[in-house]
């Protein structure tokens, strides 16, 4: 019986993907580091039945459309904006994501984002190591504290919660925004539900982690930060496009905020002469956020497990609803 075509569009390692050739054809693009080219992608998708796709890769109506044999779309990622769910749904392509297991370790970085950035860790790091650190002082490189502050968190999902269990772990209150309540995690986590307006006008922490929509495209925008406290610290750790970063760096710049931590950004990578990176108040990481190696490998898993299942007439272990 020949064995259904797949194609993923980035090298991964081969001792995730070997143990998949028994039952799928498998091939890769060759480079871990660079995206596959567009018509690479598109020649591809015309002939795989199965696609592993990273969330740099737009996967669009063009894509979806122009295919007879795709049937399933693994993201390596748990975010699918990347993707045209709709497009998908209309085409009968099965769309799977990576959802909890990487909830732990995204949140984990989240957190360090936002004690890197309140107590100014990467500034003294960078302070001692080129020699600059002449002498003790009494405020030399004070940052603010993260105990018994208020973090807000936007977005009270699977990661909002792990990130709420950290927060509590270091005495804060939490209040929370989302669209619908919950009341579970209120009583468990003894989180707060505030509005989206009161919570930005609270907290000393805002952390954004909710996915890009529509809806959420800019909802941190200028109108947003200058309602934020003096000292406030905003944190993204979900996309870059649900914040405005220029005025972002408008609002630390001009102090109307203290600080930020991003992981994500609206173009990525972020290009070498961006305003924000001329910021020391602002913490800036290359989206890491779920890149440990023992989560990466269950998401490599996980997304070749996906369509394994898919393809054999099973269930998707993780779809995209
Ligand atoms: N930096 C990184 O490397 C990583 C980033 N991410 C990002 O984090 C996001 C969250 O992941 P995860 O926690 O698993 O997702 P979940 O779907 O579990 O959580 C998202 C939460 O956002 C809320 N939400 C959605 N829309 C809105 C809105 N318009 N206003 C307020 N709240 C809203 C949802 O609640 P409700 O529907 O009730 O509003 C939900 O509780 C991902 O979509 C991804 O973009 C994830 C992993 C790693
Ligand atoms: O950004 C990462 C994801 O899993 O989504």
């Amino acid at each position: 019986m020949t064995k259904p075509y797949v194609y993923i569009t980035r090298k991964l390692p081969d001792d995730v993907v070997d143990s998949f050739r028994e039952k799928l054809n498998i091939n890769m693009w060759d480079s871990a580091e660079e995206s596959v080219p567009y018509k690479k992608l598109l020649e591809e998708s015309k002939k795989a039945e199965g696609l592993v796709t990273m969330l740099s890769d737009p996967i669009d109506e063009t894509i979806l459309s122009q295919t007879d044999t795709l049937k399933v779309v693994a993201n390596l990622a748990v975010g699918f904006d990347n993707i045209d769910i709709e497009s998908a749904k209309k085409h009968r392509i099965t769309v799977t994501n990576t959802p909890d297991v990487l909830t732990d370790t995204t949140a984990d970085l989240t957190f360090a984002l936002l004690m890197t950035t309140a107590r100014r860790i990467l500034e003294a790091a960078d302070m001692v190591k080129k020699g600059e650190w002449e002498h003790w002082s009494p405020l030399l490189l004070a940052g603010s504290d993260i105990h018994h502050k208020t973090i807000g968190i936007v977005g009270m999902g699977r990661i909002g919660e792990v990130v709420a269990k950290r927060a509590r772990g270091f005495d804060m209150n939490v209040i929370y925004h989302n669209r619908t309540r919950k009341q579970k995690a209120e009583e468990e986590l003894g989180l707060n539900y505030v509005s989206f307006d009161q919570l930005i006008s609270s907290a000393d922490f805002v952390v954004s982690l909710v996915p890009l929509t529509d809806e959420t495209h800019h909802l941190f925008n200028a109108n947003v930060f200058s309602h934020m406290k003096d000292e406030a610290i905003f944190i993204n750790a979900s996309r870059g496009k649900v914040m405005d970063e220029m005025a972002l760096y408008e609002a630390v710049k001009s102090g109307e905020i203290r600080g930020a931590g991003l992981d994500v950004f609206e173009d990525e990578p972020i290009s070498a002469d961006h305003p924000l990176l001329t910021l020391k108040e602002v913490t800036c990481l290359p989206h890491i956020g779920s890149a440990s190696l023992e989560t990466r490998y269950q998401m490599m898993e996980l997304s070749l497990n996906n369509i394994l299942q898919v393809l054999e007439g099973n269930g998707p272990m993780t779809a995209v609803d």
